[in-house]
């Protein structure tokens, strides 16, 4: 008899790609294994027209998929890793982080223009806090404008609005077949990336040892030191999306150096520290990252944010 497994995807282009890619590698290593595809709209497909960051639930890309994980209807899910909360819900594991793409943000501009050659107020469309405050802080004269949806609908939107510009995770771009449309991968001197951006995680069951096993088919051990020193750091901080805060780790000749920054929302203030340890000690080494950046000042900046709330 041939096992058949159900893989749990939200039905965007982007999600449905990374869901076919794990699975076709699986299906490689496995061929007497069956995979099915089960699509599902999250609260986060849902709500298109609301700010990411005034939503502000934990798991709004991933709940409707962990709950049918639960209940025994899917057995594994296929995330961005940026979109799965610090503190998963009980029961449930991370069973494999993928190789990482491009970590970086991508500029689209309207004629190809680079940041620098930006005119002076160009609006920029964006809705992660992130991105605007790390902008910002490099060019105040900018705007940013909200901008939500999927892949496809903020493409359209930069003509439709007349925006500038619109930043988006280079690594969706690529794997969509859009890499023409970069203009510039936005350096991390100027724009630290999301805590996770550009890896795929694979969810699935804390005890179920064959989905486990599977899954080590897929698992990128560089990929899982630099993002779990990542999430370490954003669980230290209890950052949310509410907050802008950034992170990278690299795991580069055997050490793993982690980068990461906190800033107000308008971007006067940006904070930045940094670490090294070897792959093994990538939690700690985000707590010690998470409370360096706290003590030079980060912990004033969380405190007002959160009070402004
Ligand atoms: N916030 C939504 C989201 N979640 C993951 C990606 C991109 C893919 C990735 O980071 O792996 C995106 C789109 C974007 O930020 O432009």
């Amino acid at each position: 008899m041939k096992r058949k497994i159900t893989v749990g995807s939200r039905d965007s282009a982007l999600a449905l790609w990374q869901t076919r890619w794990v699975v076709e590698q699986l299906q490689q290593q496995n061929p007497d294994v069956t995979f099915e595809i089960v699509t599902m709209k999250t609260k986060g497909d849902k709500m298109l027209d609301v700010a990411l960051a005034k939503i502000g639930d934990k798991g709004l890309f991933t709940k409707e998929l962990e709950v049918a994980m639960q209940c025994g209807e899917i057995d594994f899910a296929v995330h961005s890793l940026k979109d799965l909360p610090t503190v998963l819900p009980a029961g449930l594991t991370i069973g494999a982080v993928c190789q990482r793409d491009n970590p970086g943000d991508a500029l689209v501009s309207r004629d190809g223009r680079k940041l620098a050659e930006l005119p002076r107020g160009a609006r920029i469309g964006t809705s992660s806090l992130r991105r605007c405050a790390q902008l910002l802080n490099c060019r105040p004269d900018f705007q940013p404008v909200s901008l939500r949806g999927n892949l496809n609908t903020r493409m359209k939107k930069l003509a439709a609005e007349g925006l500038d510009a619109i930043i988006l995770a280079a690594a969706g771009l690529i794997r969509l077949g859009w890499q023409d449309m970069i203009a510039e991968i936005i350096s991390f001197d100027i724009c630290l990336p999301a805590v996770g951006q550009g890896a795929i995680a694979v969810e699935c069951r804390s005890e179920d040892d064959y989905i486990l096993k599977l899954l080590q088919g897929v698992e990128h051990p560089a990929t899982r030191a630099a993002t779990n020193a990542e999430r370490a750091l954003l669980r230290h901080l209890e950052g949310g999306c509410q907050i802008p805060i950034g992170a990278y780790g690299e795991v580069v000749s055997g050490k793993l150096n982690l980068t990461a920054v906190v800033a107000t929302l308008d971007g006067s203030q940006v904070i930045r520290a940094g670490g090294e340890a070897l792959p093994d000690q990538a939690n700690q080494l985000g707590i010690e990252v998470a409370e360096k950046l706290l003590a030079m000042g980060g912990k004033k900046i969380l405190q007002q944010v959160r009070a402004g709330e």
